[in-house]
């Protein structure tokens, strides 16, 4: 079995009284997609925060490269953000920035690299993405939302980085348009050899990207199996989110 790239072991992360993560244990290889899957305020988007070392676990630990993220501090921080890509959910493009800009926005600020070079990096990152040199030069609020989608998934892999987490890449997008995204990420992860991490709730988007599908459900990882398994899990909380039934254990979070 290969070694994992990142590890979380019995996270646990509270908001005063709401306990958020229970103890969450997953890993992922390089090489690796692994989607994450569960219901709406199942706590997916904590657990990447932490993984990401924007938030710090009350219990657990969380090692990248066999590194311990929550302890890494100063140059040790920058060097282990610098391999890891982030697709947010938003975008979260710079309005005030060209599209180019927007991409090489890490190789100018944090690797310090010359504009010009940048640039070239830029474009060359827009062509993997299928978006020609000319967009290079628009600003965000110019592109339609797959094209967005786009110019953020340059921005996650121009650094080519070892590991890359996705956060509903694909919500808010026509089912082509999602497609598109889909093959564009797995192109991503099989051409990087990265390793993986999806958060969805767009079963066909899990079933295409993933090689193993796990859901979160009460801050607990509750099953983890190949994608193919999926539809029969043998779980009755899994079959009941990736068939979309109203009736079941989980109560709707409305
Ligand atoms: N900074 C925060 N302060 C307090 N509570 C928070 C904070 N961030 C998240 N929470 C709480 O943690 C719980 C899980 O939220 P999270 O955003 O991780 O859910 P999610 O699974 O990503 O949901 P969705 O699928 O709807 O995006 C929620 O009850 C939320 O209110």
């Amino acid at each position: 079995m290969t070694e994992p790239l990142l590890r979380l072991e019995g996270v646990e992360k509270s908001f005063g009284k709401n306990q958020v993560l229970r103890g969450v244990d997953i890993d992922v290889a390089r090489g690796q997609s692994l989607v994450i899957i569960g219901g709406s305020g199942s706590g997916k988007s904590v657990m990447l925060k932490t993984a990401l070392g924007l938030m710090t676990p009350d219990k657990g630990r969380i090692l990248f490269g066999g590194d311990d993220v929550t302890k890494a501090t100063g140059k040790t921080r920058e060097k282990m953000r610098a391999r890891i890509g982030m697709l947010f959910q938003s975008g979260a493009l710079f309005d005030s920035l060209t599209v180019w800009e927007n991409v090489a926005f890490r190789l100018i600020n944090s690797e310090g690299m010359r504009r010009k070079d940048a640039k070239e990096r830029a474009i060359e990152t827009l062509k993997k993405v299928r978006l020609g040199s000319d967009v290079g030069a628009l600003y965000p609020a110019e592109l339609s939302g797959g094209m967005q989608k786009r110019v953020s998934l340059a921005r996650s892999i121009i650094s080519e980085p070892d590991l890359i987490f996705f956060d509903e890449p694909t919500t808010g997008l026509d089912p082509i348009t999602a497609d598109a995204i889909n093959d564009l990420i797995l192109e991503m992860v099989r051409g990087l050899g990265a390793a993986a991490v999806t958060i969805t709730h767009d079963m066909a988007s899990a079933k295409k990207i993933a090689d193993e599908i796990a859901m979160l459900y009460e801050g607990e990882i509750i099953w983890r199996g190949p994608a193919a398994n999926v539809y029969a899990s043998g779980n009755e909380y899994v079959d009941q989110f990736v068939n979309g039934r109203a009736d079941g254990p989980i109560q709707p979070a409305i």
